[in-house]
């Protein structure tokens, strides 16, 4: 079922315009390319609406957010409203100071965002303020597993429902919802953790994955699920090529690859996902 939105990425390479952070924005470029889109970052305020009109969907990561990027991104994503584009917003580093936390709720509060992806602490501190962030990182205290799924499942619908979004939460375990359903998805390997940029990879992969879908006409909440599997089983193909002397560093590059070759076939049949509806209970 997944494997079609791989094939709709590769099938309309859709071009995705980023306003990003200078951390990751190489491995973020390489990742839309390695998926069969297009990148183009851009954010100065004197360009970033006529860039956004060329594209079909844009990603807001307030990585290393400033007052000239704030105001490009509300700029950028004022087009993309206007011209029905979806936005992927990464909320990097929510919750670790007010005017990350602040930036990322005003966002919320001013553009028809489509999917809010972050990691479990981002989005609690957003929500209710009630997580602290380690740094860029998740903290191990708001860990998704499966003791306590249940409620994350009721956490994000409650949340999208309130914001209008796809709430989409990456981790060991990822939670993707609406209003009306919600995945949980199982793909995935530790060593994600210990390189910076899967999290700013996988938004912009997710706004290539929606893109495609909205342009056939597919479910999104399930395009943000293929993106989150496809990231996934890249992370655990990657993990498997580890040799005895290689690090962090080639575990990007091996992730990376694992994308650009990655099938449909391969995604419906390494995927591991559990699919609820909130409209059985
Ligand atoms: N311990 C883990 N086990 C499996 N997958 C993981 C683990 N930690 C992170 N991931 C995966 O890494 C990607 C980035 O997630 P995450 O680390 O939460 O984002 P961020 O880098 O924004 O904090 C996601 O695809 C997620 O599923
Ligand atoms: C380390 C760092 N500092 C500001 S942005 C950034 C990159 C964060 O990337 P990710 O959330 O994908 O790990
Ligand atoms: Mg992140």
């Amino acid at each position: 079922m997944l494997g079609q939105y791989l094939e709709g990425v590769h099938e309309t390479a859709p071009l995705i315009h980023n306003i990003t952070n200078y951390v990751t924005v190489n491995d973020c470029a390489n990742i839309l390319l390695a998926c069969g889109a297009s990148p183009i970052m851009a954010d100065d305020q004197a360009e970033v609406e006529a860039i956004t009109a060329i594209c079909g969907g844009l990603t807001l990561n307030i990585g290393t957010l400033n007052s000239n990027t704030i105001a490009s991104m509300i700029l950028a994503g004022k087009k993309a409203a206007q011209l029905d584009h979806p936005i992927v917003l990464d909320p990097v580093g929510a919750g670790a100071s007010p005017l990350r936390t602040q930036t990322a709720a005003e966002l919320i509060g001013k553009l028809p965002i489509t999917v809010v992806r972050g990691n479990v602490s981002e989005i609690k501190a957003l929500s209710d303020g009630s997580s602290l962030t380690h740094g860029v990182d998740a903290n191990a205290a708001d860990k998704v597993n499966d003791d306590n799924l249940w409620e994350y499942f009721s956490f994000t619908k409650k949340l999208a429902e309130a914001w209008g979004t796809i709430i989409a939460i990456s981790g060991e375990i990822d939670v993707i919802a609406n209003k009306d359903k919600a995945f949980a998805i199982k793909n995935g390997h530790p060593l994600m953790s210990r390189i910076t940029g899967s999290g700013c990879m996988l938004s912009v992969l997710t706004a290539a994955y929606v893109t495609a879908a909205k342009k056939t006409q597919n479910s999104l909440l399930e395009a943000v699920a293929a993106a989150f599997c496809t990231m996934g089983i890249a992370g655990e193909v990657a993990a498997s090529r580890m040799g005895e002397m290689d690090g962090n560093a080639s575990f990007r590059n091996y992730l990376l690859d694992a994308v650009f070759n990655m099938t449909a076939e391969e995604l419906d049949t390494k995927a591991k996902y559990e699919l609820v509806s909130y409209t059985d209970d």
